[in-house]
C-alpha cells in the first residue's frame, strides 16, 4: 500500500515491545523510510569494542562517535549501517554487543552526537520515514506527526527475545534474556524515559497482540492522526 503518507513517524518503547519489526512492515505497507537508532548505538559499539577502547572512558568514546563515518540505509526491505565504510549490519547482533551498548547509550556526549545525525536522516526530503528508538517522541522528533509509544509486560518481552534469540521460551531461555533485557532497560531508563508515554503520545500496550495486530493498530492510529486510510 503505498498511500501519500510522506510525514514523520515517531516511535519509541522497551526492548521487545515489537519496534523494529512493527514499524519496518508499517514503513513498507505505507512506502516510507525506515530508521532503527538502536543500530546506531550498537554500531559505535562495535566501533569502539574495535579499537580497543575503554567503554567507560566517556569522553574518549564520544570523540570516536563524532570521528566516525556512518552510513545508514533507511530501506525498510533491507536496513543497513556502516561504520567507516564497514558492514556492521549483522556484527552488532552479537551478545557481546548487545551486553555492551548501554554503557555508549548513557554517555550524554554520544547521545548528542547520534541525535544530531539522526535529526538529518528523518529531515532528508524524499519519502517520509518511521523512525524507532527510546526518545524519538520526546527529543530526536517530538514534533513528528504520529507519536506513539509500543508497551508491553516484561513477562511478553522476554519470551517474545527469547524466541527470538533462543528458539524457544523455556525455562533456561527466559533466565537468561531476563537478566540481559532486564538490566538492559533499567540502565537505559536512566538517561531517557521510554516506559511512560509523553504528552501527545499513543499508548499501544501489545502483550496481548499479535504482530499483525500491532501493524494494523498502528497503521490505525496514522490514519485517524494524519490522514493516511488504515487497511
Ligand atoms: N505482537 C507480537 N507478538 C509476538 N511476537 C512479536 C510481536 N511483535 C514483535 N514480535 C517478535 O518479538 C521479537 C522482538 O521484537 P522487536 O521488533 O525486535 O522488538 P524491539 O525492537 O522493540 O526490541 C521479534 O522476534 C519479533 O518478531
Ligand atoms: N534512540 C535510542 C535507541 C536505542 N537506544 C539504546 C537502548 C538499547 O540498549 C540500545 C540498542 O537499541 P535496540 O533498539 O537495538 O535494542 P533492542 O535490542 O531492540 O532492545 O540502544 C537509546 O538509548 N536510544
Amino acid at each position: 500500500m503505498n498511500t501519500g503518507f510522506r510525514g514523520v513517524i515517531a516511535v519509541d518503547g522497551p526492548s521487545g515491545s515489537g519496534k523494529s519489526s512493527v514499524c519496518r512492515e508499517v514503513a513498507r505497507t505505507l512506502g516510507l523510510r525506515y530508521l532503527d537508532t538502536g543500530a546506531m548505538y550498537r554500531a559505535v559499539t562495535w566501533a569502539a569494542l574495535d579499537r580497543g577502547l575503554d567503554l567507560t572512558d566517556q569522553p574518549a568514546v564520544a570523540a570516536l562517535s563524532r570521528a566516525l563515518v556512518l552510513d545508514v540505509a533507511t530501506d525498510p526491505a533491507s536496513p543497513r549501517i556502516a561504520v567507516d565504510g564497514v558492514d556492521v549490519t549483522a556484527a552488532i547482533r552479537q551478545t557481546r554487543i548487545s551486553e555492551n551498548v548501554s554503557a555508549i547509550a548513557t554517555n550524554l556526549d554520544v547521545r548528542s552526537d547520534l541525535i544530531a545525525r539522526q535529526r538529518a536522516l528523518i529531515e532528508e526530503k524524499g519519502a517520509g520515514i518511521v523512525a524507532e528508538g527510546r526518545d524519538i517522541t520526546t527529543v530526536v522528533a517530538p514534533d513528528a506527526d504520529v507519536r506513539l509509544l509500543l508497551t508491553a509486560d516484561e513477562n511478553a518481552r522476554i519470551a517474545r527475545r527469547a524466541r527470538e534469540l533462543h528458539g524457544n521460551d523455556d525455562a533456561a531461555s527466559l533466565a537468561a534474556t531476563h537478566a540481559q533485557i532486564a538490566t538492559r532497560d533499567a540502565r537505559d531508563s536512566t538517561v531517557v524515559d521510554f516506559l511512560v508515554a509523553a504528552d501527545g503520545v499513543v499508548e499501544i500496550d501489545t502483550s496481548p497482540l499479535t504482530f499483525e495486530q500491532v501493524v494494523a493498530a498502528v497503521l490505525r492510529v496514522v490514519s485517524e492522526t494524519a490522514g493516511a486510510p488504515a487497511r
